[in-house]
């Protein structure tokens, strides 16, 4: 029997103090019998917060003197780089001898997952084996792959001019003004413009989104997958797959409910498992 990790990185649009590594537990909740004997262990990830001024109940003080909410691009994902690390060193999570892990994330969870995998703006400190740790398939429900087109998707006539100044808040308050910067952090962008790649040992993706979302639209997901179909990916069968599911419900009912959820990170270890025994066949 392989036993898989399992890491979970929330959403929240980098800033909203309410979601939280316990946004996982409905799913855990609904963890089928049949897959739990598969999954050694799962760990949800908290990470530093971009100022949230205007939140309804829990907003940021206008000194900004909470350094966990008070985070710009990098310090998001150097914090999940600190937690790979930590898992790393404490549980071997991510060992090179055979068998990783499988990471996931939602909305821009999903964004920090893929940084992470293609090993954008890494720690000064760390060395390149620190971080290289990379998970062997990545679960990215309602995922942010394109900062670019995230606001493109939310310009007036598309949206009111009240939403899109939601979205350039969100994305302002956590990467700055610099329009460059976006790109540069954005998984699908730099993966189009062919100035990094996906590690080897990362085979699987599931993509998972939902028409009744209300918040990332579909052109996320289409633009991520026609990325990857770019450098060699497949929808199926091949060495490399990209899976689309489509979910039910809106933006954050997939963890909030976590029957769908759960159902997923079955379906993902089950893979894990047959890719496993099918390598030890053939060796
Ligand atoms: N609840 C969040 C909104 C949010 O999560 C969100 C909004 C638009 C697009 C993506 C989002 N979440 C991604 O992690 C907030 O209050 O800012």
């Amino acid at each position: 029997m392989v036993h898989t990790p399992h890491s979970y990185i929330h959403g929240g649009a980098w800033r909203d103090p309410l979601q939280t590594s316990d946004d996982i537990h409905s799913t855990l909740s609904h963890l089928s019998p049949s897959s739990i004997p598969s999954i050694a262990a799962v760990a949800s990830l908290n990470y530093r917060l971009s100022p949230y001024p205007s939140h309804p109940t829990h907003p940021t003080t206008l000194d900004n003197s909470d350094p966990d909410r008070n985070a710009t691009h990098p310090d998001h994902l150097h914090d999940i780089y600190s937690a790979l690390s930590w898992l790393h060193t404490n549980y071997s999570v991510g060992k090179t001898d055979g068998f990783r892990y499988i990471l996931s994330g939602h909305s821009c969870g999903a964004t920090l997952a893929l940084q992470y995998s293609l090993g954008l703006s890494p720690p000064a400190s760390a060395s390149t084996t620190e971080i290289a740790h990379p998970p062997s398939a990545l679960l990215l429900t309602a995922g942010i792959y394109s900062l670019p087109t995230l606001l493109r998707t939310h310009e007036p006539p598309q949206c009111s001019e009240d939403i899109a100044r939601i979205y350039q808040d969100i994305v302002t308050g956590a990467f700055g003004t610099n329009e460059e910067e976006w790109a540069a952090a954005s998984p699908a962008d730099v993966l189009a413009r062919g100035k990094v790649s996906l590690p080897e040992g990362l085979r699987r993706m599931v993509l998972a989104w939902s028409e009744e979302d209300e918040l990332v639209e579909r052109e996320q997901r289409e633009e991520m997958v026609a990325v990857l179909q770019s450098c060699g990916w497949d929808r199926e069968g091949g060495k490399k797959v990209v899976e689309c599911v489509d979910l039910k419900g809106g933006h954050d009912f997939v963890w909030e409910d976590g029957k769908e959820m759960a159902g997923l990170f079955g379906k993902v270890v089950r893979g894990i498992v047959e890719d496993t025994s099918s390598c030890l066949e053939a060796s």
